[in-house]
């Protein structure tokens, strides 16, 4: 069986999931897995019997770089025998995304055997602590153990032949979905724009959020970074930078530790 991990992560958690289900793989000796972080890859997809695409969650529902991406990427012609498996990963209370993905896949004719949300540490308590303050070490923990229980369950059922759809209220989805259309005109394509800046002491113009930007978003302009109106609000450059050198909303802030290891590693 072979099998493409699809993964969207602005800030690590849906990579780090992603690795939970390439580890249940080769665990099972299905060893033909690739996984491709979708904000790099630039080639059409072939042959492959599954594919599971998984991104974060932004207001409920999945990233539109996944969609962007399956829709130039992967058609039925070039896999005819794929099926697919979606999850998400967020931050707090729901998340709608691992099916509002689950429906733009069938609508493409591809059939979905599978379909989860996860509960991942968030890096929304930079946004708004009262919404969700950051997780301690135990907290952690705690949300990987059930992340790994919950991916093994999710592929000991696909893998047997069930469909595993996590189902939410059908009402509550379109609800989500219509909000995450209407802010993402309003909001999300301008969220570094509207929210973020960068202190030109502390900068270095080292040029990494610039070149790590998935949707090239950023650039330097007058010896200034500067943001268009193509942001997916994913966050990374504010995380990734080396110096801490940014401020959202004009407040500097800690940042997400980007570079975790694997969650098997810290399940030790
Ligand atoms: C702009 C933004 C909006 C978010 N919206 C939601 C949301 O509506 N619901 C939720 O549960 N988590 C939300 N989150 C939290 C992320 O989905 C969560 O931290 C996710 O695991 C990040 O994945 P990544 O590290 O792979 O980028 C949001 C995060 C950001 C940055």
């Amino acid at each position: 069986m072979k099998t493409a991990l699809l993964y969207f992560s602005g800030t690590g958690n849906t990579k780090r999931v992603g690795e939970v289900f390439k580890d249940y793989l080769l665990e099972k000796k299905h060893n033909e897995v690739d996984m491709i972080d979708i904000s790099t890859h630039r080639q059409s997809l072939s042959n492959y019997d599954l594919l599971i695409a998984g991104t974060p969650t932004y207001t409920m529902t999945s990233s539109r770089n996944m969609n962007d991406f399956i829709q130039m990427y992967v058609n039925k012609t070039n896999n005819p025998k794929a099926q697919f498996i979606t999850y998400v990963t967020h931050g707090w209370g729901h998340s709608y995304g691992h099916l509002t993905l689950q429906e733009f896949i069938t609508k493409l004719g591809f059939r979905v055997i599978g379909a989860q949300s996860f509960l991942a540490p968030s890096n929304f308590y930079v946004y708004n602590e009262k919404v969700q303050p950051k997780q301690n070490e135990v907290e952690i923990r705690r949300l990987y153990e059930k992340i790994t229980i919950d991916v093994k369950g999710l592929m000991d059922a696909c893998l047997n032949g069930y469909i595993r759809i996590e189902k939410k209220s059908t009402f509550k989805k379109q609800q989500a979905k219509l909000i995450s259309a209407l802010s993402r005109k309003a909001f999300i394509n301008q969220f570094s724009a509207k929210t973020l800046s960068v202190d030109g002491d502390k900068c270095t113009r080292c040029l990494v959020c610039v070149k790590k930007c998935p949707n090239k978003n950023i650039a330097l302009i007058d010896g200034n970074i500067r943001f268009s109106k193509n942001c997916s609000a994913c966050s990374r450059c504010m995380h990734i930078c080396p110096q801490n050198a940014y401020a959202y909303r004009g407040k500097t802030f800690e940042q997400y530790n980007m570079n975790q290891q694997s969650i098997s590693e810290q399940l030790k």
